[in-house]
């Protein structure tokens, strides 16, 4: 199920932000254009990895978890909710810090009730700095995270909890290595 991921991630071209080997894919990026049956497998993937039982909610941060968080909540029926970059002055709207190898900025947490049953997803972790900021809100609003699911882990890091990645992979200025799969 996860050959066009793997095979993809392998071919994907690099570019330097600063000092930051960043690689571009599709389910990363969105560029050079997103293969529904790539976007199907992660998909499917995912539900078979993930404890849904009971869940109200899944939570992801814009943007690049939007595409996957979207067809999670088709196939499951389980509404979705989006970290925000952007305030939208609700009452009760949650705002973190969000920092990643490249960039720094807020995330605007809305909609999440005391004792919601959640699922975070994102594309993928690296520093682990977006997944904290996005915990962080939760925890802050109440809600009980059930599981945490990311496509691709990049190197190492350490979330404070167990998460599960569907690929992990190691990163250089010569490009992707593949070194594990879920299964
Ligand atoms: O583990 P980290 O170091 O935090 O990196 C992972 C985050 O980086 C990217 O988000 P980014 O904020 O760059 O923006 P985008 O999703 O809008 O592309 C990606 O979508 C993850 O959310
Ligand atoms: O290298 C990367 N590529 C795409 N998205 C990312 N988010 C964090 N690091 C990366």
């Amino acid at each position: 199920m996860l050959e066009r991921l793997i095979e993809s991630l392998e071919a994907a071209p690099m570019v330097q932000r600063g000092d930051y080997h960043y690689f571009i894919h599709p389910i990363t990026d969105g560029v050079p254009l997103l293969d529904p049956a790539l976007l199907r497998d992660v998909a499917c993937a995912m539900v078979t990895v993930m404890d849904l039982h009971g869940v109200d909610k899944i939570v992801t941060a814009e943007a690049m978890g939007i595409h996957i968080g979207t067809a999670l909540s088709l196939m499951t029926d389980i509404p979705l909710n989006i970290l925000r970059k952007r305030s939208y002055s609700l009452p009760g709207e949650i705002a973190v810090h969000q920092s990643t190898g490249y960039s720094t900025g807020q995330l605007y947490l809305n909609g999440i009730e005391k004792g919601d049953r959640v699922v975070v997803i994102d594309d993928v972790i690296s520093t682990g700095g977006t997944l904290k900021a996005v915990l962080a809100a939760l925890e802050n609003a109440g809600a009980e995270i059930v599981d945490v699911c990311v496509v691709i882990q990049r190197g190492e890091p350490e979330l404070g909890r167990a998460y599960t990645p569907l690929v992990t992979i190691d990163v250089d200025a010569d490009g992707v290595r593949v070194i594990d799969t879920c299964r």
